[in-house]
Order: structure tokens, then sequence, then C-alpha cells
């Protein structure tokens, strides 16, 4: 028998995992699956650009990938700048009129173009789109202690899928408009969340920082109840930023989505691995059966 060389060990090594991986293929082949990337997640370069080659590739085997992303540390930075004061309750940023301005420069403008910029160069087709566009996400108040924080009430995904069909990739800005005319800072978590229900999607992956939702002794949770996460919310186990992020899991289940992961976003190839191999990444929440 010829003696094996290096080239066809790597050969090999690719054939198993894409044989591996083509049940997964099949399974997500016209599939809808929403991706909020989290500020924390895009803090590089490199992971900006693993981002975006992951979601060419998800768009180039058949799925339909939306992006919905976040920015609180590049808003935390011009309001710095700006020498304007920020707090947060519950993981959710108190807006004022001076603050809602900010943020949507920053989210709108730099943050979504930069994404929509990296997918493009990685031979995507990515559209930039706010809440505001084509009436894709109608915000009601929160709470009037928190000012323009919105919730979302209404969702259009019209354009979303008009888009799909033009084989494009929609990232979105968690900014959404109010009914009379407001601008509403929509937690980027709650956005996807309610996007993904709204297309009734097969998968929402929220990417983050942390490797998945740890538990006291600060081990990641691979699957996760929903009584779970309500348990480990009134426990304290859950905090800050995991707070909106859990809850939007619960949220999404209830309202249609097939299951919710959370997971790290700037490991390589973290949405492949999510969806294409049999371990996953991250933990996950399902519908119950
Ligand atoms: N039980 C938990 N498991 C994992 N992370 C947690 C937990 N409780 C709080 N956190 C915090 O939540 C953060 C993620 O939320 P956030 O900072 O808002 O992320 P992002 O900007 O990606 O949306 C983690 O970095 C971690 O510090
Ligand atoms: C209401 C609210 O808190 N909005 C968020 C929107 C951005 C966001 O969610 O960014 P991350 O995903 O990076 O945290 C904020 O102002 O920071």
């Amino acid at each position: 028998m010829k003696k094996q060389t290096a080239m066809d060990a790597d050969w090999i090594a690719t054939a198993r995992t894409l044989s591996q991986a083509l049940p997964y293929l099949q399974r997500y082949d016209g599939a809808i699956v929403v991706i909020k990337f989290g500020g924390h997640a895009m803090g590089s370069d490199e992971a900006m650009e693993s981002f975006a080659r992951d979601i060419v590739l998800m768009r180039q085997v058949g799925v339909n990938p939306v992006v919905v992303h976040g920015g609180g540390p590049m808003i935390n930075k011009m309001l710095e700048t700006l020498q304007i004061k920020s707090d947060f309750v519950n993981g959710k940023r108190v807006t004022d009129a001076a603050t809602v301005e900010v943020v949507e420069m920053v989210l709108s403008g730099r943050v979504n173009k930069r994404i929509v910029q990296a997918i493009n160069g990685q031979g995507g087709k990515a559209v930039g789109l706010s809440g505001k566009d084509a009436n894709l996400m109608i915000c009601d108040q929160t709470h009037p202690d928190l000012g323009f924080v919105g919730t979302p009430a209404d969702i259009d995904p019209g354009v979303l899928r008009t888009l799909f069909k033009d084989d494009t990739i929609p990232v979105i800005a968690p900014i959404g408009a109010g009914r009379n005319g407001e601008t509403f800072n929509v937690n980027g978590d709650t956005a996807a969340g309610a996007i993904a229900a709204a297309l009734n999607a097969d998968r929402l992956l929220l990417l983050t920082d942390v490797p998945g939702v740890k538990d006291a002794d600060g081990d990641v949770v691979t699957e996760l109840t929903t009584q779970q996460i309500r348990t480990m919310i009134t426990d304290g186990t859950i905090q800050g930023g995991m707070i909106p992020k859990t809850e939007t899991a619960l949220d999404a289940i209830e309202n249609g989505v097939r299951a919710v992961v959370i997971l790290d976003g700037r490991a390589p190839n973290a949405c492949l691995l999510e969806l294409f191999t049999d371990h996953g990444a991250g933990s996950i929440i399902r519908q119950k059966a």
C-alpha cells in the first residue's frame, strides 16, 4: 500500500470532519439562524474576521444567517469621550435624550458598518439595517426609569425574508423606532431574541466573552432547562449582562425559537462548531419536545 503522506493525512482529517458535518449541513439547509454578536465578542480584528468568515460559510452552505449586534464597550468609550455619565440597571443602560443620540450614532454607524464591511471582505453580501428600517422593530418604552430604552413590540421581518431571497446577509443594529417618532435603545440580546422569535428561527446564537453560562463553582453548564435559569437568576449565580442574555433565551424559547445557545464568540469557528459538530459549543437551552 502507498505510504501515507502529510498531505493525505490532512485530507483524511478534512474528509472525516466533513463527513461528520454532513447530517448537520443537511439539517440546517434553508434554516434561519440568528446570531447576536456582542460588543465584548468583537473586541479584536481577528475575532471580527473569524466571525465574518463563519457567517459567509454558513450562507454558502444554505443557512440564512441574520446578524444582530451589540456594541456596549464602543458606546461606553464614546460616552466617556463626550463626558456623558452612564449607569446600568440589571444589564440595561439608563438612556436619556443625549445618550440615545450617541447610542444610535455608534451602533448604526461605526459598529454596524464595521461588521458589514468584514462580511463583504470575506466574499459575502451584507446589508446594514437598524430596527427603524422598513419598520423592522417598533418598540414601547421599557420603563420610565430607564428613559429611552425600548422593548420590541411589533416586529415586521418582511425585509429580512426579501434579503434571504437575494442571497444577502442582514446585519441589524438594536435601535428601535417608537410609535411617536422616538428612538429607542434596545439591549442587543433582547433585539436578537425578538427578531429570532418573529422569524421562528431554528437557532439563536448569543455570542459573548465567556464559554457559556457558569454555575456557582464557575463551571460551564452545557445544557440548561428554563427552570434552572430562573433559579440561577433568583439566587444571583447569573448576574449583570448575563441576565438579559438568559432572559432572552427564556422568551425566545417560549415564542417559537427551537434552541438558544450562549457561547464564546472569540473562540475560533465558534458558530460553525456549534452548528456542525456533535459536541456543539457553550450552553444550550432547548424547546421542550
Ligand atoms: N453565571 C454566569 N455565567 C457566565 N457569565 C456571567 C454569569 N453571570 C454574570 N456573567 C457575566 O456576563 C458577562 C456577559 O454579558 P455582557 O458583558 O453583557 O456580554 P456581551 O457584551 O457579550 O453582550 C460575562 O462576561 C460575565 O462577566
Ligand atoms: C438598553 C441597552 O443596554 N442597550 C445596549 C445596546 C448595546 C448592547 O446591547 O451591546 P452589548 O451586546 O455589547 O452589551 C447599550 O446601551 O449598551
